[in-house]
């Protein structure tokens, strides 16, 4: 028996992969290699190098390793990217989970856990946001994960199949132990941007909008480590196992930290005082979106251990350095 990790060689694919083996898991890795790097995969792991999509290849490799769980992260995974190839994340995210899933039926994978978002919400009326808000994306990025849960909840209702959808909010942070972390080039993400910049990669950074009706005028997230939820996977996997049944839960942990807030942060962990630059709003941010995280820990017994920007913040510092040696080498 073993599990079956798509983007298993990306930033938090990389995590599970070392979340599992901790647990002792058999593990095998698919992955095409777009964003992701071969040697983020741990050892004993096993790499396939392909496409999500590739049915013969997708279904061999299943009833190679014998999978009985299917841990679905592969996907193109930017905002504004997506407002500008909404046709390119349609496929990617959309087309070829279908793909994906429809393999997992044929072969009778009854496992699958599915890397869903907190865009699916858009900017809800009210925080902290519970699953049962109305999920309007204000990206097609939301909107093709939307379209993903919508397969994932029919094909469960026709098939002996089940599946848990996480909605993540803002994930960051690195391994604590430092064996993985966020590699990703050319990142977008707020935090990951802010420590380049702070440990000298980037000269500067841009706060994208300060005239939102926040409290300091910008866009306000909710920061969970990567560490906190990859464990939610793995305890959403136990469940599966158990026969636990279809789920869809929020991965957040209920408060939330406005752009600036996220700067002034880094620049307190990392004794740097770097350039910031006021810029336009970037298209398809919501402004504001915090999880209510009582199902995640009521349906899978989830306790955060990482829920401090400050933490989150070092962990991803001390990656950055790691990873500035290792591109040195
Ligand atoms: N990072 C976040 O804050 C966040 C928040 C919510 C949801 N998510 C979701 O989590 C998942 C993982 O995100 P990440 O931050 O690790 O991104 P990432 O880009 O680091 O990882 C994605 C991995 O998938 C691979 N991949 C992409 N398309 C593929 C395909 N068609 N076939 C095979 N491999 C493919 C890439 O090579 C990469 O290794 C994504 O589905 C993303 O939408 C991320
Ligand atoms: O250099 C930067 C980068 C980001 N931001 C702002 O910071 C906030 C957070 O942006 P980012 O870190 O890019 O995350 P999101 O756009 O919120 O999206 C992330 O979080 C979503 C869940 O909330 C996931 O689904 C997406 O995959 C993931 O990219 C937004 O207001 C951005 O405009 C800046 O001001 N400057």
């Amino acid at each position: 028996m073993a599990v079956l990790v798509t983007g298993g060689a990306g930033y938090i694919g990389s995590h599970m992969v070392w979340e599992l083996l901790d647990h002792g898991e058999d593990v095998v890795v698919l992955d095409r290699l777009s964003t992701g790097f071969d040697w983020a995969v741990a050892e004993p792991a096993r790499l396939v190098v392909g496409d999500i999509a590739d049915q013969k290849l997708v279904e061999e490799t299943i009833e190679r390793c014998s999978i009985d769980a299917i841990i679905h992260f592969a996907g193109s995974i930017i905002v504004p990217e997506s407002v500008a190839d909404p046709l390119g994340y349609y496929l990617n995210n959309t087309v070829k989970s279908r793909a994906l899933i429809e393999s997992a039926v044929r072969t009778g994978v009854r496992h699958f856990i599915f890397s869903s978002t907190a865009a699916v919400y858009g900017t809800p009326q009210a925080n902290p946001v519970s699953e049962e808000e109305p999920l309007k994306p204000e990206s097609p990025y939301g909107t093709s994960k939307l379209m993903t849960e919508l397969m994932l909840r029919d094909t469960a209702a026709a098939h002996d199949f089940a599946y848990t959808a996480l909605r993540y909010f803002n994930v960051c942070g690195a391994d604590p132990k430092l064996r993985t972390g966020q590699s990703t080039k050319g990142a977008t993400h707020l935090i990951k941007v802010a420590c380049e910049t702070a440990t000298g990669k980037r000269p500067q950074m841009e706060v994208f909008g300060d005239d939102y009706p926040t409290r300091d005028g910008t866009c306000v997230r909710d920061y969970i480590h990567v560490s906190d939820l990859v464990n939610a996977h793995y305890l959403a996997l136990e469940r599966l196992r158990a026969g636990g049944g279809s789920l869809m839960a929020n991965c957040g942990y209920g408060r939330g930290y406005s752009v600036l807030d996220v700067i002034d942060t880094v620049k307190r962990v990392s004794g740097t005082d770097f350039a910031v630059k006021r810029s336009a709003r970037r298209p398809g941010d919501a402004v504001s979106i915090v999880a209510s995280a009582e199902r995640c820990v009521s349906k899978l017994g989830w306790k955060p251990q990482h829920d401090d920007l400050e933490e989150i913040v070092s962990h991803a510092l001390r990656w950055e350095e790691k990873l500035a040696r290792r591109n040195r080498l």
